[in-house]
Order: C-alpha cells, then sequence, then structure tokens
C-alpha cells in the first residue's frame, strides 16, 4: 500500500520552483506511479509575498522553517534552501519529528551526512538524496540498485555542470571565463557562492557521497584532493586538444589496494571517450563494476526542473515504501556500511600520468637535464614536445606526457626541475585519465 505524501518545502528558488511546477504539471501521471497523491501541503521561503502568488490557494506559504516540522499532516520535507544552516537544523528536527527527508543539498550532507544518516537510521526515515548528485541523473539509484551486484572499482565523472559550462564555451566561442561565470548564474546553474563551483567544492561534495554509496565509507570531505579551474590557462586547454585531448574537470573515486582514492582535479581525456565529449551543461558519470564494466550516465546535471525531476522521483520512491518495514528501503549512504572497506588513500600514492608544460631556456642540454629528472625518479616519458615562445627567442616551452606513475615521485620530480636555473617559470601540472 502506498501512502499519501504531504509535502513541506523547503525553498521556492530554482530546485523548489521546479519541484512544485513537475508536481502540478504531472499529477495524475505521479500519483498512479506513486500509488497515491503528492501534494504540497506548505511552503517555507525568504520572500512569502513572491511564493503566495507563484503557488495555489490551498498552500501555506511562511517565512519559518519551524511551521513545516510542526505540522502533523506533512511527512515529507523537502530541503531545497541550501547551505549549512538552517539547512542541517531543518532536516534534523524533521527527521526528529519522524518526518522523511528530500534534499538536494550536496554541501551540507558532504559535510554532516554521517550525523544526517545516522539520525535517520535511527528513527526509521529516508534521506533521498537523489537531486543532490548530479542532478536529473539518476546515479544514486543505478549505484544502489541497478548495479547492486558489483563490486565497483571506480567512478570517474563530469559532476559540475558549471565548470564544464565555462571550459566548452570557452573553448568554443574563446569568452572570457568571467563573462561565461556571470552566464551560468544567469542560468541558474552557479551555486550561491560560485566559487563552490569554479574551485572543484562542489565537484567534491557530490564526489564524497558518489563514493560513500558505491563503497559504504563514511562521507570525509578531509580526505579529497581538491584543485578546481580557475587557475587553468586557455594555452594548455589548446595543447591538450593538438595533443587530442579535452580538458575536464573530473571528479574521481577509485578502490584500489592502496586504499579509496577521491580526487578533484582538471584532467585531459582522450577526445575518442564519451566524456571528452560533454559539452555545456550536462553532467556524465562513468562507473566501473566488476560484473557490468563500463556504464556511462549522461544528463542534466543542474537547472529548475532537471533536479526537480530527481527530487519528484524521490518523493515517489518514499510514496511506495512509506509503508514497508525499514530494512526493505533502499540503504542509506553510511548506513550500507562496508565493514571491510579500505581506508582512504593518501593523494601522494595516487598512480596517474601526466602532462607537464615547463617554460625553459631555448639551448642545447636543457631537454637532456629534465629527461635524465624524469628518469631518475623512475618515471617513463610519453612524448616530450617543444614549443615556439615568439615573445621570447631565447626561451621555449616543453610539453612533457609521462606514462602512469606516483604522485609524490611526480612531485619529487618536479621540485627538482624546478630548481634548475634553466627553468624559467612555474611548471604546469596537469593529470591525464585515460579511463579505459
Ligand atoms: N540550482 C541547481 O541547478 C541545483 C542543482 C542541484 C542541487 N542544487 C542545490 O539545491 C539547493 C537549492 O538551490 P537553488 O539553486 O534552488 O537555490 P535558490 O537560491 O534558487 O533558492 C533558495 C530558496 O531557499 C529559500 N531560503 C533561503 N533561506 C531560507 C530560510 N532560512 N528559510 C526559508 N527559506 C529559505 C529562498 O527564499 C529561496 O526560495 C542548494 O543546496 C543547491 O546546492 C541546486
Ligand atoms: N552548481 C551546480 C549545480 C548542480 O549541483 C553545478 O553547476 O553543477
Ligand atoms: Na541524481
Amino acid at each position: 500500500m502506498a501512502t499519501p505524501i504531504k509535502v513541506g518545502l523547503a525553498g521556492f528558488g530554482n530546485v523548489g520552483s521546479g519541484t512544485y511546477s513537475i508536481l502540478k504539471r504531472n499529477h495524475s501521471l505521479i500519483t498512479q506511479r506513486a500509488g497515491a497523491p503528492i501534494t504540497v501541503k506548505r511552503v517555507a521561503v525568504r520572500n512569502v509575498d513572491r511564493v503566495r502568488k507563484l503557488v495555489d490557494e490551498d498552500v501555506a506559504v511562511s517565512s519559518d522553517w519551524h511551521d513545516l516540522v510542526t505540522d502533523p499532516e506533512i511527512n515529507v520535507v523537502v530541503e531545497a534552501i541550501g547551505g549549512i544552516e538552517p539547512a542541517r537544523s531543518l532536516i534534523l528536527a524533521a527527521i526528529d519529528a519522524g518526518k522523511h527527508v528530500v534534499t538536494a543539498n550536496k554541501a551540507l550532507l558532504a559535510e554532516h551526512g554521517n550525523e544526517i544518516f545516522k539520525a535517520a537510521e535511527e528513527k526509521g526515515v529516508n534521506v533521498a538524496l537523489e537531486a543532490a548528485v548530479a542532478g536529473s541523473i539518476p546515479i544514486v539509484k543505478a549505484l544502489r540498485e541497478g548495479l547492486a551486484a558489483n563490486r565497483v572499482s571506480s567512478i570517474a565523472g563530469i559532476i559540475n555542470g558549471t565548470c564544464n559550462f565555462i571550459l566548452s564555451t570557452m573553448r568554443d566561442t574563446g569568452r572570457s571565463f568571467d563573462d561565461v561565470l556571470a552566464e551560468a548564474q544567469r542560468l541558474g546553474y552557479a551555486e550561491a557562492d560560485p566559487t563552490f563551483d569554479i574551485e572543484g567544492i562542489d565537484s567534491a561534495h557530490k564526489l564524497v557521497l558518489l563514493s560513500s554509496i558505491a563503497f559504504g565509507v563514511p562521507v570525509n570531505m578531509d580526505k579529497v584532493h581538491i584543485e578546481g579551474i580557475s587557475r587553468l590557462e586557455a594555452k594548455d586547454i589548446k595543447f591538450a586538444e593538438e595533443l587530442g585531448y579535452r580538458i575536464k574537470l573530473l571528479g574521481i573515486t577509485k578502490y584500489t589496494d592502496y586504499g579509496i582514492e577521491l580526487r578533484v582535479h582538471p584532467a585531459l581525456v582522450p577526445m575518442r571517450r564519451l566524456l571528452a565529449n560533454v559539452e555545456g551543461a550536462m553532467n556524465a558519470v562513468v562507473v566501473k563494476g566488476d560484473a557490468a564494466e563500463s556504464s556511462l550516465y549522461y544528463g542534466k546535471g543542474a537547472g529548475s526542473e532537471p533536479t526537480g525531476s530527481a527530487v519528484v522521483a524521490d518523493l515517489i520512491d518514499i510514496a511506495r515504501t512509506a509503508d514497508a518495514n525499514v530494512s526493505e528501503r533502499p540503504k542509506m549512504p553510511t548506513t550500507q556500511h562496508n565493514p571491510g572497506a579500505k581506508d582512504f588513500a593518501d593523494f601522494g600514492d595516487t598512480v596517474c600520468s601526466y602532462y607537464l608544460r615547463i617554460p625553459v631556456d631555448d639551448r642545447p642540454g636543457v631537454l637532456a637535464d629534465l629527461a635524465r629528472i624524469i628518469a631518475d625518479n623512475n618515471i617513463s616519458i610519453e612524448s616530450l614536445i617543444q614549443r615556439e615562445a615568439p615573445q621570447k627567442e631565447d626561451s621555449t616551452e616543453v610539453i612533457l606526457m609521462t606514462h602512469s606513475t606516483i604522485e609524490s615521485l611526480m612531485q619529487r620530480a618536479i621540485r627538482t626541475m624546478q630548481q634548475l636555473k634553466s627553468v624559467r617559470g612555474p611548471i604546469v601540472v596537469l593529470r591525464k585519465e585515460e579511463l579505459q
């Protein structure tokens, strides 16, 4: 038997309004699929007057989120406010009142997920998070249900629409970083603080949730190596293209012999890979499992209705399973604990191949010095290309691509190269991800 759902909706911005429109437009279809009606009973927002005009008359609108928690008829709270407080207090209060929670708030879950999931488990309610990771793409469902037979070995994804939009629009149009970022903000993709997007923090939030779901480990932001796209130079995007690669901001988690890797950084992806051809604000996630092997999930990771689509899917799941025994419901990330799970890896142990751009003096012996340092660190060179640097006749740039090696060895080699007199400026370091 399905349970009729009365929703208390916190926030009526991009995600809250998208959720509301879908529930209204597809009401009969959703009722049929859920087995019971799902209706919004109350909305809590900052700007009550604006939202009052946007919702039906029978929906109560107030500025106090406590109203959602104290209303005994509300059985699910949708948190679409964002940020840490009061979102955390609202979610914990809703759980305490025995209400299920649906949230799009990856920042909150990545920082406070262990506390929230534990509280929900103790109370026997759900905290559903499909909208928090890769928006419309049902990646949480795919990992928990569709791929439940697998030992997942790696997940690599483009999980920030804003960065992918910036990287592909800059490449295609030559427009400036700031101009394209402003457009992403106008389109509702960017976070309230866009540094979360461009510095890789939003990708890291989603990555720790994916890793937690796939490997049954607690969420732990401290273990993620994070680099964003703000320092990426146009010339590296161009050189990468010439070498047959696209630069994408990737979130990567791997289950390895040396622990669970968690890293977010710009990466060179071979152009022949599907992931290299994911453009604009689209997201895509590649999952490798021992049985299914490689599978790819692609779709809109941001935007009002695409994100609302995931919120409503979670509401439908809750309507179908609210009456079921807790053990019959999908497990929450940290409660599907894998007792044998490895610890998190040290970033220095990561195995990668590299792209280095090294500004050097244009004179004999320089390339030999670089090659010697690389060899002394047991790293093997895949290719070494010298570039013209027309503005300074006595200088040039070397693009050095390596085979797989260990991050700490690479960092040691870079430190040594950086000390050479013939190296004229900072060495640019990017990682390659072959995704085989
Ligand atoms: N925008 C997207 O495409 C997208 C996609 C996935 C996840 N998310 C996440 O969804 C959440 C919401 O994002 P958004 O883009 O809809 O934000 P938004 O700024 O468009 O909307 C926020 C809403 O919350 C309300 N609000 C803020 N503080 C409040 C408070 N104290 N009490 C009551 N209401 C309050 C505001 O009035 C507004 O209606 C964030 O966690 C974000 O990371 C957004
Ligand atoms: N700011 C996020 C929103 C979706 O989580 C993005 O650009 O992908
Ligand atoms: Na999703």
